[in-house]
C-alpha cells in the first residue's frame, strides 16, 4: 500500500512492540506475532487501534502491545498485570457481593452442598478461599459441625466479614483472614478447600489459578475440592434479536441508508463476547456439549494458558446460526462414598443465576437447516500480558447435505478478546 507523502504535519505514528501472537479474525483486522514492530496510527478506541505492519493496515487489540522502548519496568500499567488494585477494589464494595448473595441458584448450591455433606463434615478443617461476606463459612459452622473455618479473603470486605462472623455467633469455628490465599500461612493443613471462583465463561478473573496455588500449598492428601469439576457449555444458536440491535439497526434508520457503519458495527459489538447474555433455550440449534473440563485435581496453572476442545453438532432445526453461547457447570462430590454429587448449572435450561451466559457473535449470520454438521474447536488463550483476560478462538466448519447449499462454509476463524 502506498502510503503518499500528506501535506499538513499529521502526528507522527508511535512504534509499538507485540507482546505476544495475534490472529486476525475478519479483514479489517491486522495479524501479527511476538516482537513485531507495528506503526500504531490512531488510537481509535481503548481496545482496539488502527495500525501497521510492513505497509498493511488493519485493527489489533492495544492490550498486545507496548510502546517501543519502554522497558518492562518502566510501563506502570504492567506492574500490575494481574490489575489487583481495581479487582480487589471492586470486591471492596457491597455491589458485588449484593449481585452474588442475590444469585440464589448459586448460594442455594453451596448451602445444599454443605446440608447434605453435614455429617461428614464434622471436625475437619475447611478453608473458604476467596469468602467475601463469609456466606460459605457461616453455612458450615450453622449447618454442621467442622473444628474449624478458614474464612480468607484479600479485599477490604473482610472487616466487614470479621463483624459478620462474630453477629451470627459463628467465631468459634469461623477464623477470618485477610490477605491473598496463596500468601497466606495456615496454621495447618485442610480437608477441604471450598471457593466460589468462576467467572464469566468460567475463567474470567482466572481467581482459579489462586485455588490451584492454595490446594497445592494447603490441601492435604486425600483432601476434597469443592468444586470437584468444571466444565464450558458450547452450543450453536440464534440471536436475531442481538443482531437485529446491533447490525440490522443501520439498514434503514429514519428512512437512511446507513449500512457503510456496519463494518465498523461488526468491528465494535461482534469482536468480543457479549457476557450478559441470556438464551431462550428455543434459540438453540443444537444440543449443547461440554468443550473444556477441568478436574480440579490434577489440573496445573499451566494448564490455563491455553485450552483447547473440540465439538461437533448436529442441527436439530432449521435456523439462523448467528454465533455460539457458551455456560459452566461446577460439581460438588459428596464427602461420602458413594453420595450424591450436587451441581450448578449456569446454562439456559436452569435457573437464572448471575453469570446469565456469554454469546460470541459470527461475523455474518449463516442459514443452517436440519442434519447440518457444525463441527470445529475452541481455544482459550490467557493474555500473556494481562493475566485476568483471556482470548477466545472458535473454528469452525458446517457440511450440509441441503441440495441448495452451495458449497460447505469454509474455515471460520473467530476471535473474541475478554
Ligand atoms: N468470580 C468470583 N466468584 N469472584 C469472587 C471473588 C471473591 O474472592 C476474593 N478473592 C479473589 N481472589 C482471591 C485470592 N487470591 N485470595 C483471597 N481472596 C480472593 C475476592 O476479593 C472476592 O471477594
Amino acid at each position: 500500500m502506498q502510503t503518499e507523502k500528506v501535506e499538513e504535519e499529521e502526528d507522527a505514528p508511535e512504534e509499538y512492540v507485540a507482546l505476544c501472537d495475534f490472529t486476525a479474525s475478519g479483514s479489517e483486522q491486522l495479524s501479527f506475532i511476538t516482537g513485531d514492530k507495528l506503526l500504531v496510527h490512531n488510537k481509535s478506541s481503548a481496545d482496539w487501534w488502527w495500525a501497521e505492519l510492513q505497509g498493511v493496515i488493519g485493527y489489533v487489540p492495544a492490550s498486545y502491545l507496548r510502546l517501543d522502548g519502554a522497558e518492562e519496568g518502566d510501563d506502570t500499567s504492567l506492574e500490575d498485570p494481574w490489575q489487583d488494585d481495581e479487582y480487589f477494589g471492586s470486591y471492596g464494595t457491597l455491589r458485588l457481593h449484593l449481585e452474588m448473595l442475590s444469585d440464589r441458584s448459586r448460594t442455594e448450591t453451596y448451602r445444599q452442598v454443605i446440608v447434605s455433606n453435614s455429617a461428614s463434615l464434622r471436625d475437619k478443617v475447611v478453608m473458604d478461599l476467596g469468602c467475601g461476606t463469609g456466606i460459605i463459612s457461616m453455612f458450615c459452622a450453622q449447618l454442621a459441625k467442622p473444628s474449624m473455618v478458614y474464612a480468607v479473603e484479600a479485599s477490604s470486605m473482610v472487616e466487614h466479614t470479621r463483624q459478620l462472623v462474630k453477629q451470627n455467633g459463628c467465631e468459634e469455628v469461623v477464623t477470618v483472614l485477610q490477605g491473598r490465599a496463596e500468601e497466606l500461612e495456615l496454621p495447618e493443613q485442610v480437608d477441604i478447600l471450598v471457593s466460589e471462583w468462576m467467572g464469566n465463561c468460567l475463567l474470567f478473573e482466572f481467581m482459579v489459578e489462586s485455588v490451584l496455588l492454595a490446594r497445592d500449598r494447603w490441601l492435604r492428601d486425600g483432601g476434597v475440592m469443592w468444586p470437584s469439576s468444571a466444565a464450558l457449555a458450547l452450543v450453536p444458536c440464534q440471536a436475531d434479536n442481538y443482531y437485529t440491535e446491533k447490525m440490522a439497526f443501520w439498514e434503514r434508520p429514519y428512512g437512511l441508508d446507513f449500512t457503510p457503519l456496519q463494518p465498523l458495527a461488526q468491528q465494535e459489538f461482534f469482536t468480543k463476547p457479549k457476557f450478559s447474555h441470556l438464551i431462550d433455550p428455543e434459540d438453540c440449534l443444537s444440543a449443547p456439549c461440554d468443550v473444556i473440563c477441568l478436574n480440579m485435581y490434577t489440573v496445573q496453572v499451566r494448564d490455563l494458558e491455553e485450552m483447547k476442545g473440540e465439538f461437533q453438532f448436529c442441527v436439530e432445526k432449521p435456523g439462523i446460526f448467528h454465533g455460539f453461547t457458551a455456560w459452566f457447570t461446577v460439581q460438588f462430590e459428596s464427602l461420602e462414598m458413594g453420595g450424591a454429587t450436587v451441581e450448578l448449572n449456569t446454562g439456559p435450561n436452569s435457573d437464572p443465576t448471575h453469570w446469565k451466559q456469554t454469546l460470541f457473535m459470527l461475523d455474518r449470520p449463516i442459514q443452517v437447516y436440519t442434519g447440518d454438521s457444525i463441527h470445529g474447536n475452541i481455544v482459550l488463550r490467557r493474555n500473556p500480558v494481562w493475566r485476568r483476560h483471556m482470548t477466545v478462538m472458535l473454528h469452525w466448519n458446517i457440511n450440509s447435505n441441503t441440495d441448495d447449499c452451495q458449497a460447505n462454509i469454509s474455515l471460520n476463524i473467530h476471535i473474541h478478546k475478554c
